[in-house]
This record gives structure tokens, sequence and C-alpha cells, in this order.
């Protein structure tokens, strides 16, 4: 039987809903409205796309947005000094730098720049330790969005085993760690993984994060588990442009239980997080309660 389509746009539509709820209590209540400053070094295509879609989100939900756009060559100097303004801007609650940064500048010193409270990526090292010792942090948006819709679609995680195939410090690590904290048995394949094959047979859940076209097929799926697919991959098919998933959709759509479709998966979970983490830290800095529901 085909499986279940796990829609992320939709999904990701309610959480933008529930995010613009709680900011306009804040605002009401409160008399704070958040803010989420984003800055994008260079002029790569598809991150001018996705920066663009952060403003025009964060707006609609509305919250402040501010967009700061720094020529490729910038140096990482005045990038420090960027962001060391906005750590200490009090109307920019979350910051985010968008990856990945042009070659000569140091993503690990950048991002540890960061004020870890409004680190909304979640990428800061502080909040790499909190996660990874289960304690309250800011949680990367595209594995949390993935552990929305997988908590959503099942309840309890408890017990089953999932396997993440990619080991990135943005998803392949930080899913594993949510999908520990959620009491799941976790392995984490790459590309050294012996049996690669076997190790995903096995598993009732399957993240695939490793950046390769339909490098997973159906016949590696358990009947009846749960895909969900985070590889945002172009590729040019029969003369057009194509955007696939790390899974061979065709396939394992026909053996899953539940799978996500690349466009219209995870992708659009990605950025509705980000709001999700904005409130957070707004409410975290002026010690309100936390919005229900909008975190790991
Ligand atoms: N600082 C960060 N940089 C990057 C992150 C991140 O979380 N923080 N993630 C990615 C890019 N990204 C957001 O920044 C992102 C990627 C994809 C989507 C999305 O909605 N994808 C659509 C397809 C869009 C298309 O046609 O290209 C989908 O999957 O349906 C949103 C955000 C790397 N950089």
């Amino acid at each position: 039987m085909a499986a279940q389509i796990i829609d992320g746009k939709a999904f990701a539509a309610t959480v933008r809903e529930k995010v613009a709820g709680h900011v306009a209590r804040l605002k009401e209540e409160n008399g704070i409205t958040p803010g989420l400053a984003v800055v994008l070094v260079g002029e790569d295509p598809a991150s001018q796309v996705y920066v663009r879609s952060k403003g025009k989100q964060t707006v609609e939900a509305g919250m402040n947005s501010y967009e700061h756009k720094l020529d490729a060559d910038t140096s990482e100097e005045d990038l420090l000094a960027v962001v060391n303004q906005l750590n200490n801007d009090p109307n920019v609650h979350g910051i985010l730098v968008q990856l990945p940064l042009p070659g000569h500048l140091n993503e690990d010193l950048i991002i540890n720049s960061i004020d870890p409270a409004k680190d909304v990526d979640g990428f800061h090292i502080s909040n790499v330790g909190l996660l990874g010792t289960g304690q309250k942090s800011m949680v990367p948006c595209t594995p949390l969005g993935c552990l929305m819709m997988l908590r959503d679609h099942h309840g309890s995680l408890s017990g089953m085993d999932a396997v993440v195939i990619g080991r990135s410090n943005i998803v392949g690590k930080p899913m594993a760690q949510l999908l520990l904290g959620d009491s799941c048995t976790v392995t984490i394949a790459h590309s050294r993984t012996k049996d690669l094959p076997d190790v995903v047979r096995r598993a009732d859940i399957v993240v695939a994060a490793v950046g390769r076209p339909e490098m997973v097929p159906g016949d590696w799926i358990k009947e009846g588990a749960t895909v969900i697919d985070v590889g945002i991959n172009r590729i040019e098919r029969d003369g057009k442009n194509k955007l696939v998933g790390d899974v061979d959709y065709a396939s394992a759509v026909e053996r899953a239980g539940a799978i996500t479709p690349v466009p219209g998966g995870v992708g659009p979970m990605t950025i509705a997080c980000l709001l999700a983490n904005t409130v957070t830290a707004c409410c975290r800095a002026n010690g309100l309660a936390e919005p229900e529901g909008l975190t790991a």
C-alpha cells in the first residue's frame, strides 16, 4: 500500500499560525514585538531566496525583520562587528547568519560569536552542548521541524529504531540527539557505514540527510517505516531542472508507512521553526512563559 504523505507545507502553515497567535499575545499583553535579524554575505542565489522568504514570513507572523546584506568580500572583522552590534541590540531577539558563508570566512568563528541566547539556528557551541546533555537550548530548525512532524504522526517515539543518514552539525547530529531525547534507539549512518542497506532496513524511522540525490532506494526501507527526507538536490532530468530528495521517492512511497515529499516536506518546516525559535528566544529574554508546542 502506498505511504501516507506527510505534508510539510500544510504543517508549516499551522506552526506559523501558532507563532502569529503568540506574537499577537506578546504585543497585546507585554508590549513586546519579537525581532529577527538575518545576515546574508554574498549573492548565492539559493541563499537569497531563503533569506527573502525568512524576512517575508517573519513580517507575516507580526514580528520585526532586520536584514543585513553584505558584500561577498566582506572581511571577518566587519562581519563580526555586525554580529556584535546585533548581540547588543535589545530589539533583536534572534540572529541568523545564512550559510554557507564565502570560503574566506571561518564559519565556526562567526557562529560562535552570536549571543547563544539569540542563536535561533541553534548552531552555537553552547547550544550544541546543551542539546547534547538534554538541557534547555535553542534547537536547530530543520531537525526541530522533523521532530515535530514525527511526533505529530506517531505520538510517542519511545522505543522506536531510528537511523539518521548523515552526520552534519546542522542536521544529522542534532537530529540524532533529538530522537535520543524522545527515547528512540538511534543509529547515525554515514559514507563509511558498513552494510548501509541492512542498517536502514532495520529502522522504524529513517531520516535521510546526506545531500546525495535519490541515494536511498525503496528496497532499503522496512515495510511501514516513516521516512523523513531532508535532502534538497537540484538535478537535471529529461532536459528539465528538478528538485529531488536523498530518497528515491517513487520506490520508497510503495514501502514506507509515511513519507515526506521533496519539495513540500521538511523544507517549509525549516523557516516555520525559525519563527518559532525567535518567539522562544524573545520569551526567554523577557522571563516569560515559552510558547507551548513550538519547542523540543
Ligand atoms: N543559517 C542557516 N543556513 C542554512 C539553513 C539554516 O537552517 N540556517 N538551512 C539551509 C537553507 N534553508 C534555510 O536557510 C532552507 C532550505 C530549504 C527551504 C525550503 O522551503 N525548501 C523548499 C524548496 C525550495 C526551493 O524550491 O528551492 C522545499 O523543500 O519544499 C527552506 C529553507 C541551508 N542554509
